[in-house]
């Protein structure tokens, strides 16, 4: 398959006062040519940790290894000024809170003709009309008055069409976007993904999107993977996961979402994910489980590979079908 990134065994560490801890602990993942992968999991799963690494934003004193490779180039071996070249030209990045991607004090056209400039060879007046025609694309109304306003004075909805647009003025090939509409209403929220997908189908970019929230996995993904405690547990097309979870964590997961019209209790997974300092041996997710056998926490489980549009690692899932190794899981 044609695939615009590829990771494999990425591991994140972190300096802390008890030495270096993983929030990352050897993902592996491709994303395909023009396709959206959802990265689903709890708080703390190391989704956002997994998706600043591509660019490598993760904070001073963290260490990166594994390989990530987009389009051919390995993006861990390249030098920072490579990196920022790439950064905001051919990936993008968009994160929850719109308010701290824009600069309170600038006029919200001005940052965007500004990144236009940094990246483009074109006149101020050409970055100005190509602002105008962005946000057009995003849905912005009445673009000439919005680009002269400042970001206080846009709705959250607004905001985020805005930032959109500044990811999308280079052209990125990949745009990673994380938790983009958790902070907007539902109405609101909606309207973004609609966006993300026509700009999609408009550009041809691949999307990682990474959300806590079925409901945006449910309306916007082609592929999904499930993040417990650093590892992906499970990964596959987003129909197959959703309608048949192999993975006790996937259940779970599910079962704990609201559907609409439900009127029964909800089933929330009890207790809590293991702390990046202190992880269990075997499963991360065995103390949780409620489907758990002893042998969960001695090993750690391989991939079984279930049927062509799924992948899920638990040891209960059927031996017949073939183990494989997380190297070629994706
Ligand atoms: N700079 C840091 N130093 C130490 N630990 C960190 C640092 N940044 C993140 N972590 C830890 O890494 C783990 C993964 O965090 P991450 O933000 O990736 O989770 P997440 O799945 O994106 O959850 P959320 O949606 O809450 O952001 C967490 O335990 C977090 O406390």
């Amino acid at each position: 398959m044609d695939e615009v990134l590829k990771i494999e065994n990425l591991v994140a560490e972190f300096s802390t006062n008890r030495g270096m801890v993983a929030a990352v602990r050897g993902v592996s993942l491709r994303v395909p040519k023009g396709k959206t992968l959802v990265v689903l999991g709890e708080s703390g799963s190391g989704k956002s940790v997994m998706l600043r690494s591509i660019l490598r934003m993760t904070p001073i004193g963290s260490r990166l290894s594994g390989t990530i490779c987009f389009q051919d180039e390995e993006l861990l071996e390249k030098s920072d000024k490579e990196i920022q070249a790439i950064r905001g030209n051919k990936i993008a990045m968009i994160f929850q809170d719109s308010l701290s991607a824009l600069d309170p004090l600038y006029r919200v056209g001005a940052q965007i003709e500004e990144t236009i400039m940094a990246h483009q060879k074109v006149r101020r007046s050409q970055a100005k009309e190509q602002v105008v025609e962005l946000f057009r694309k995003v849905g912005i109304p009445s673009p000439q008055e919005r680009a002269k306003v400042y970001p206080h004075q846009m709705s959250g909805g607004m905001r985020q069409r805005a930032v959109i647009a500044m990811a999308l003025a280079c052209t990125p090939e990949l745009l990673l976007a994380d938790e983009p509409t958790t902070a907007l209403d539902v109405t609101i929220q909606s309207q973004i993904l609609h966006l993300f997908k026509e700009i999609q189908a408009e550009y041809g970019m691949s999307i990682i999107m990474v959300t806590h929230d079925i409901g945006v996995a449910a309306e916007i993904a082609d592929e999904i993977a499930v993040m417990y405690a650093g590892r992906i547990v499970e990964f596959g097309s987003m129909k197959q996961i959703l309608s048949s979870p192999a993975h006790p964590y996937t259940k779970g997961l599910i079962a704990a979402t609201p559907r609409q019209g439900h009127k029964g209790r909800l089933v929330t997974i009890p207790g809590l994910p293991p702390s990046i300092a202190n992880m269990p041996t075997g499963c991360a997710f065995a103390e949780r489980c409620p489907e758990a056998q002893p042998a969960c926490s001695k090993q750690t489980p391989a991939f079984v590979l279930l049927n062509p549009w799924q992948r899920a690692a638990c040891i209960r899932l059927p031996e017949t079908q073939s183990k494989i190794d997380l190297e070629i899981a994706y």
